[in-house]
């Protein structure tokens, strides 16, 4: 049977990255986006901004809604400092399978923890289930159209603190109007345009990162 293009992204990190080295994981996934199939990781260059975010907010808590294959889970677990959780959510059964082996070949396994399931209905349990009060960094990659509610949610659901930093990607391509048009205009936002490329091309996209100012 054929295989899936997640499969042969793992495969491309089974054969050339070495067990536990994170960067090398990214480095090869990375390779095989560029020489062989595109797919839709955040990639080097806007991964770059997204390293320097998490390195400068240093958090104790990340969720991250969208894992895919889990390139941008094992960038930001990688800088994470010890004892600190990212939670991050993944819709499809299969990239979810794929996204554990990507984690586990980087070493990384202790500081993530994959929920499968969608993020309108995991958002309202993140405090039952993972005793998480807040969180300090928030990374959306998921839905575009799920950006807005989901924020808005997380609001409710007081998962945002003063301070808390939401970073979206793909605010130009594919787009998330609606998202952009909230943390631009709402007072309690301060935010900031970083732009870059679509992963991999010379498309224009950017990542917006905003403070919640509660
Ligand atoms: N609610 C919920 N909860 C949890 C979830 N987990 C997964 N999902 C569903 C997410 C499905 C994938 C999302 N990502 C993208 O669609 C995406 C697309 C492009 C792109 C594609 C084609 C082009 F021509 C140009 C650009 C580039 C990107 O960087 C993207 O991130 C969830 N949903
Ligand atoms: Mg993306």
């Amino acid at each position: 049977t054929q295989s899936t293009r997640p499969q042969r992204l793992l495969g491309a990190v089974q054969k050339n990255a070495t067990r536990g080295d994170p960067r090398s994981v990214v480095q090869a996934i990375d390779q095989f986006c560029r020489q062989k199939e595109w797919a839709m990781n955040v990639g080097d260059e806007k991964g770059c901004i997204l390293d320097s975010v998490v390195s400068e907010v240093n958090p104790a808590t990340v969720l991250e809604l969208g894992t895919y294959c889990g390139y941008s889970t094992v960038r930001i677990a990688s800088l994470l400092p010890p004892h600190a959780k990212l939670i991050t959510l993944e819709f499809n059964p299969d990239f979810a399978a794929i996204a554990r082996q990507v984690i586990a070949w980087a070493g990384l396994e202790d500081k993530v923890h994959l929920i499968e399931g969608a993020s309108g209905d995991w958002i309202p349990k993140m405090t039952e289930q993972f005793g998480v009060k807040t969180f300090d960094l928030v990374f959306l990659d998921h839905w575009k159209d799920r950006y807005l509610p989901d924020t808005m949610l997380m609001e409710e659901c007081g998962l945002l603190r003063k301070g808390s930093i939401l970073l979206a990607d793909n605010v130009i391509c594919p787009g998330t109007p609606d998202y952009l048009e909230y943390v631009r205009s709402s007072p309690r936002y301060e935010s900031q345009y970083f732009k870059s490329h679509l992963e991999y091309t010379k498309v224009e996209d950017g990542l917006e990162k905003s403070v919640f100012l509660g």
